[in-house]
């Protein structure tokens, strides 16, 4: 399935706005990456509820994106009532912060994308994963909420991710070589592209982003998870053309190029 091209009047209040909460001390970057991931996929407005100590180097590296310092979940009120999509977890940490954030965004009734810590923490039994989910852990992730190990997960990875989208009701996108999405209803998916040389920090943060920005131009959530992850995986293979040593934020301007000769913005 395609993104919509759009109409030449369009604007920006009707391509979505993604709301990132993440990053919790010594772990800014993962939420940076994410948003930059849903900016250059194309959402309308992007958010970024952080540490303020993250707060400069956002402004610095991503000035068009929203910076939201929060300190407790009350701060997090306004961004939540401005967003029409969450991304929850890249480098969201375990601590009361962590915890007061993913509390917030477990009880909002936005469609949102559940990533490292927030899997860890809903492993946890800490909350229920909220209506309208997509997880996306790694296999270790997979492996606390399936409360087995990571090499029972690899050992037949359909069916670790249809488990965990039966018992938390969340679309799954189960990341390494070849991921497989599974849906609440049967579906399953498995996207046979991907190179090792995406084996690095943050590239599964950007992943979340890609589909933030889908979801928030109005792409189905099954659709959305399957191609964020063929276009993550193709950018993947195209810049592991130059060998290893890639890093995660490359991905965002391949990606942006995939996704217009899939869905061209003017049809
Ligand atoms: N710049 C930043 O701020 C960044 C911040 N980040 C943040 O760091 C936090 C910790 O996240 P993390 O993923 O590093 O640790 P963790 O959940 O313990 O998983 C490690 C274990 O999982 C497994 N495993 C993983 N992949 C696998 C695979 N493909 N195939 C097979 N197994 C695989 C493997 O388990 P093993 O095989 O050893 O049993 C491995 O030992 C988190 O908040 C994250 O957002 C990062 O996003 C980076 C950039
Ligand atoms: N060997 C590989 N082959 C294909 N894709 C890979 C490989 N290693 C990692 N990836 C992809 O890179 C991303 C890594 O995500 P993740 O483990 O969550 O990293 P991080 O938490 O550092 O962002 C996933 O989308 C995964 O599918």
């Amino acid at each position: 399935m395609r993104l919509a091209p759009r109409a030449m009047a369009t604007h920006k209040g009707q391509l979505g706005h993604v709301l990132v909460i993440a990053g919790d001390l010594n772990m800014g970057g993962a939420g940076l990456l994410s948003a930059q991931a849903a900016l250059r996929c194309g959402a309308g407005m992007v958010s970024l509820a952080t540490r303020e100590q993250h707060l400069s180097a956002a402004l610095s590296r991503l000035p068009e994106v929203m910076t939201c310092p929060v300190r407790s979940s009350a701060e997090l009120l306004v961004p939540l009532a401005r967003a029409s999509v969450l991304v929850v977890g890249p480098g969201l940490g375990q601590s009361s912060w962590s915890k007061a954030l993913l509390s917030a965004a477990a009880q909002s009734a936005l469609p949102q994308i559940w990533d490292a810590d927030a899997l860890n923490l809903l492993a946890s039994g800490f909350c229920h994963a909220p209506q309208q989910a997509i997880l996306t852990p790694h296999p270790g992730e997979a492996a606390r909420l399936l409360n087995c190990s990571s090499a029972e997960v690899q050992a037949d990875r359909n069916s670790a991710a249809r488990m965990i989208a039966e018992r938390y009701n969340a679309i799954t996108v189960l990341k390494g070589q070849h991921t497989v999405i599974a849906s609440t209803r049967g579906e399953l998916s498995c996207v046979e592209r991907g190179h090792p040389a995406m084996a690095g920090a943050g590239f599964g943060d950007v992943l979340s982003g890609v589909i933030g920005a889908l979801l928030a131009q109005h792409l189905p959530a099954y659709s959305a998870a399957c191609l964020a992850v063929w276009l993550h995986a193709c950018a993947g293979e195209q810049l592991a053309l130059q060998g290893r040593g890639i890093a995660a934020s490359d991905l965002c301007q391949a990606i942006r190029l995939l996704l217009e000769e899939h869905s061209p913005c003017l049809g």
